[in-house]
């Protein structure tokens, strides 16, 4: 039976309490002085606290009531406090709820209020303690482990982390899965960053960003005059890597040609510069990442299968934001950097939205509502988002360059890139139009 302990010297009042709840089931327990509240404390398990505001005849100012319940909250932190109050202690009551008592009920009482009262306490309670159990969880979890400043709260990407922090100390290659703007370079910096490379280079490199000319210069370097515009030796990614770990991000943009020596490298680790017969050796751990299907790719023979099996030793899938609705009023918390709060509007439009931009959507939507909210609070009109903008989109809410990269991506093709950025082909038109970028 679930313990309440009653601290009042009105004998009277501790049996009608005593009365009251048993009918719900709880054991009352009455200390009519503040030692005697204490010896209860020491011997049973008590689930939460009513207490009185004055113990002693002619006491009616509720100072002995407000000294007893700043020790109690300190004695015991996790046991909810009720405070049983008249009219006239108002004032000192809404201190002590700021101070952490759970809520106050004015005397004379009503039984319904009272006992509802004391329900949705223990409630709240039992609500708190399963929240920091899963905080502490999570805590004991990733204790003494580099998240690289990553911020997450849903169970997905708990797990997600726990696998990438697994696979951090091995030297298998990793593929990081999901879409624009998810937090896959996040995972990359986490896996070398808890790895037995981490003191060495970490090399980044963007496929995507690159014009397939230069893709093998970049990562396998080049001697003078090896092509036109060369003039003079350049040192690859590979080797600027070796001994550490290299990220190739949207790696299905890689040509054949290049695709074939990484091939060699990942086999061998031997490669050579362009324009040199001298073959190098590097040890590299190779982390890549890609938002398109690449077996897809494979299927229309502009992926090698060879080496996506090679890349692909483990594959970290990392879900996009809207699939993981508890890490968005976390993110954007962060995004917002304390300076300004969000209304309860604008927390439930965020959690609602379907982020196709995912999380580099919701941190360009919190600088933009933080450049534009005139109070201390964040509306939801503040965000900008379609729900409240009459049914549109802003325009801008896809950057430039992921437009760029979703059609040259999708190889020109709108229908897919659109599908890609999870939004209408007609909604992909409007942005083109708005950037100014040519119809291919
Ligand atoms: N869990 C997170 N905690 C904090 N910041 C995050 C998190 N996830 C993503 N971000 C931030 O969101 C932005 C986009 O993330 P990131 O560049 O890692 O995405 P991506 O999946 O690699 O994108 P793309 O496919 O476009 O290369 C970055 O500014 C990153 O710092």
């Amino acid at each position: 039976m679930l313990k309440l302990l009653v601290i009042d010297d009105n004998q009277p009042i501790c049996q009608a309490l005593q009365t009251l709840f048993a009918l719900q089931g709880y054991q009352v327990l009455c200390a009519g002085s503040p030692e005697q509240a204490w010896q209860l404390l020491a011997a049973h398990q008590i689930e939460l606290i009513l207490q009185d505001m004055n113990f002693s005849a002619g006491q009616m100012q509720g100072e002995q009531g407000k000294t007893l319940f700043y020790q109690l909250r300190q004695q015991y932190p996790d046991i909810p406090i009720v405070l049983m109050t008249a009219w006239t202690q108002l004032e000192m009551v809404v201190e002590l709820v700021k101070a952490g008592a759970t809520d106050y009920i004015a005397k004379p009482w009503d039984d319904q209020r009272l006992l509802l009262t004391v329900a949705n306490a223990l409630k709240l309670q039992q609500l708190t303690l399963q929240q920091q159990k899963a905080e502490q969880a999570r805590h004991s979890n990733f204790a003494g482990k580099d998240l690289c400043g990553l911020v997450f709260a849903s169970s997905q990407m708990q797990q997600l982390l726990q696998m990438t922090l697994q696979l951090a100390p091995s030297n298998a290659a990793v593929l990081i899965t999901g879409p624009n703007g998810a937090g896959k370079e996040g995972i990359a910096n986490v896996l070398h960053a808890n790895s037995n490379r981490r003191d060495k280079a970490f090399i980044k490199l963007n496929m995507g960003a690159l014009p397939s000319d230069l893709m093998e210069a970049e990562l396998f370097g080049a001697e003078a005059g090896a092509y036109s515009g060369a003039t003079k030796t350049r040192i690859g990614r590979f080797e600027a890597a070796d001994g550490g770990s290299l990220f190739l991000d949207e790696i299905g943009n890689l040509s054949l040609a290049g695709q074939a020596k990484l091939l060699r490298v990942l086999q061998t680790g031997e490669f050579e510069r362009l324009g040199s017969s001298l073959t190098r050796k590097v040890d590299v751990r190779l982390i890549s990442a890609t938002n398109t299907d690449l077996t897809a790719a494979i299927g229309r023979g502009e992926f090698r299968q060879d080496l996506y099996y090679r890349i692909n030793v483990v594959q970290l899938a990392l879900p996009a934001l809207a699939e993981r609705k508890d890490d968005i009023l976390p993110l954007a918390r962060l995004f917002l950097a304390a300076k300004k709060a969000l209304s309860s509007e604008a927390e439930q439009l965020l959690q609602s939205y379907s982020w196709p931009g995912n999380v580099r959507e919701l941190q360009n939507v919190c600088q933009r509502a933080l450049l534009l909210s005139r109070s201390n609070e964040i509306s939801s009109q503040d965000l900008g988002l379609p729900d409240v903008v009459s049914g549109k989109r802003a325009l801008d809410d896809i950057d430039r360059a992921a437009l760029e990269q979703a059609l040259r991506q999708a190889g020109g093709v709108v229908s897919r890139a659109a599908k890609q950025l999870g939004i209408s082909r007609q909604a992909l038109y409007r942005r083109m139009e708005y950037y100014g970028i040519a119809a291919p």
